[in-house]
């Protein structure tokens, strides 16, 4: 299997603190916090794809965003690509329109945080700005 899943990621950052969503349980990698974002879709940009992806999973309207890095990572079972991308710009105040579980972390306790193997590069990045 040499497919590898392109993902839109993004960091809602306010006030040195970033929202986070809680993978449900059944899902890849479940139970762990993530920053939301899910795959591109064929007809798909990867802007258009975060813009969806954080309207449909935690309800906001994206008005600005940068790309913050990319990261390729082999979880064995599936390949990812993780399209990671700062929001600093959104309209409405994010909640997990799934039911997950939510929270707001300061920056400065990201690494306390268990997330996915492929986003400790992401973590040192943001500790590292
Ligand atoms: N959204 C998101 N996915 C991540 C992160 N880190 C990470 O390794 N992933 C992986 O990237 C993939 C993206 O998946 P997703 O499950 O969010 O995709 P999706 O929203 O389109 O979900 P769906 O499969 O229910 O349609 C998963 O395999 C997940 O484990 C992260 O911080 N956020
Ligand atoms: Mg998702």
């Amino acid at each position: 299997m040499t497919n590898i899943v392109e993902v839109a990621v993004g960091v809602i950052l306010r006030d040195k603190e970033v929202f986070l969503t809680r993978r449900a349980s059944e899902a890849h990698q479940g139970g762990k916090w993530e920053f939301p974002g899910g795959k591109r879709e064929a007809n798909e940009s990867m802007p258009e794809a975060l813009a969806r992806e954080l309207q449909e999973e935690v309800g906001i309207e994206v008005l600005a965003s940068t790309p913050l890095m990319q990261i390729s990572h082999d979880y064995g079972d599936k390949k990812v690509l993780l399209d990671v991308n700062l929001v600093v710009q959104f309209n409405n105040e994010p909640e997990s329109k799934e039911g997950l579980e939510f929270r707001w972390v300061p920056i400065n306790r990201l690494s306390e945080v268990d997330f996915p193997e492929a986003n400790s590069a992401i973590v040192n990045k943001l500790l590292a700005v």
